[in-house]
């Protein structure tokens, strides 16, 4: 995704200051290497995007993270950036395709709550190259459900061997070929299955949502999410 990103940034008039690698680690370099960059933008591995926040928080560089596979940091990560009072925005989907499918999940479920008959699942598919499982986007979808559907109490990530718990909202995974993301939610019932699905066609989708969040977190102090840009992009 550093590619994608650098593309973008850089035919919107962007200038990169500086990329970093397995070759280059960010966490070797030096503050002087980021110069007057206004803006990270982290596309790694999950192990490493706590330790890379953790060091733009500490040089007060503003964070666009899109690493996913580290969520269960989540209450570290809020407090460090309130010590720091510094700049991070994350998402583990920048497609605004997918900002609009979970804004309507919202809806979806609230209904759905009323609805007994409705069983929910989620399932994803990744090309063959994608280091986490399930999807960052799947598990946030997965738990939108279970937030918003009263018999619903947990996400359930893997391979059943037995009967599935009926409180549990299946996530299942398949990497396959070179399939940037593909993301269902459905709502099976004996009569019918109502399904919400985002197919990301390429990278530019992503790539293209990381800018414009990074333009909207600029200036401002905090812990966002894609979210939290929706109300503005889709009043632009
Ligand atoms: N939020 C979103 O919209 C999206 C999120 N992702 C997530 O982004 C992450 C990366 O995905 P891809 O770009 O497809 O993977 P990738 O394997 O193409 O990229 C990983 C990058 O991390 C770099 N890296 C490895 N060790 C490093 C180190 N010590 N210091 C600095 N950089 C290092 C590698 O050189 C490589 O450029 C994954 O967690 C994936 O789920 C991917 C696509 C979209
Ligand atoms: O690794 C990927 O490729 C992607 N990862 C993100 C995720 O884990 O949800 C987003 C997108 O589906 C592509």
């Amino acid at each position: 995704m550093g590619g994608a990103v650098a593309r973008e940034a850089e035919a919107d008039s962007h200038e990169v200051v500086a990329r970093f690698h397995s070759d280059r680690p960010f966490l070797e370099a030096s503050r002087s290497a980021v110069g007057e960059a206004d803006m990270a933008v982290d596309f790694s591995l999950p192990e490493l995007a706590v330790p890379h926040l953790r060091r733009c928080c500490e040089w007060q560089v503003p964070v666009v993270m899109g690493t996913t596979g580290w969520y269960d940091a989540l209450d570290d990560v809020r407090t460090l950036v309130q010590e720091h009072d510094a700049s991070v925005l994350y998402a583990p989907n920048f497609s605004i395709g997918v900002a609009v499918l979970s804004r309507a999940l919202g809806h979806v479920t609230t209904l759905m709550d009323a609805l007994d008959d409705y069983d929910a699942f989620v399932q994803e598919l990744h090309h063959t190259k994608k280091a986490d499982s399930p999807s960052g986007t799947a598990q946030m979808l997965a738990e939108q459900v279970v937030d918003g559907l009263s018999r619903k109490d947990h996400v359930e990530p893997e391979t059943q061997h037995q009967r599935i718990d009926p409180s549990a909202v299946h996530v299942s995974s398949t990497r396959a070929g070179t399939a940037f993301g593909e993301h269902t939610v459905a709502f099976d019932s004996p009569f019918d299955r109502v399904a919400l699905r985002h197919r990301a066609k390429n990278r530019r989708g992503f790539a293209a949502g990381v800018l414009r969040a990074a333009e909207w977190l600029r200036g401002r102090r905090g812990l966002f999410t894609l979210d939290d840009v929706l109300d503005d992009w889709l009043n632009a």
